[in-house]
């Protein structure tokens, strides 16, 4: 029988009070360096998709939130080479700190709708629409 292992990643749309969506640029050395995506990354074994979250937004923003302020939206799902990618976004409007780009190259606020004028990973475009339609 096959066996599906998916690719877990958490991602999150950190939305300001005008509505704006922050996108971090992926550094060189990556796959798909250049690219524009929501802050998150891979859930590690044993990790609970908003530990995860919280984890990464530390590491990569600086900055602290908490389960409660982390609102599951939507997902992707899309082949990623070999594996298969399904990545959780959330959205969260309260946090701790000014988000610094400690792991990217720089960081973004936008608008959804700018978003289609932005290089982005493939499994993300679909999301653009439904964060519109949210925020
Ligand atoms: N964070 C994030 N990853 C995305 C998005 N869209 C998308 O296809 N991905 C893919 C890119 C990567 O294959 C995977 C995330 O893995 P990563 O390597 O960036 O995450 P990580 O922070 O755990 O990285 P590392 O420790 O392995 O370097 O998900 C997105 O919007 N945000």
């Amino acid at each position: 029988m096959h066996s599906f292992s998916p690719l877990l990643v958490v991602a999150v749309a950190l939305i300001d009070p005008d509505g704006r969506v922050l996108l971090q640029q992926r550094p060189p050395g990556k796959p798909m360096a250049g690219l524009w995506e929501f802050p998150g990354g891979k859930i590690e074994p044993g990790e609970t998709p908003e530990l995860a979250l919280i984890r990464e937004l530390e590491e990569e923003l600086g900055i602290r939130t908490h389960a409660s302020c982390l609102a599951p939206a939507t997902f992707a799902s899309e082949a990623l080479g070999e594996r298969h990618l399904l990545l959780l976004l959330y959205v969260c409007r309260k946090w701790e700190g000014i988000p610094e780009a400690r792991h990217a190259t720089a960081l973004k606020w936008v608008r959804p709708a700018q978003m289609y004028a932005l290089d982005m990973p493939p499994a993300d475009l679909p999301l653009i629409g439904l964060l519109d339609a949210l925020i």
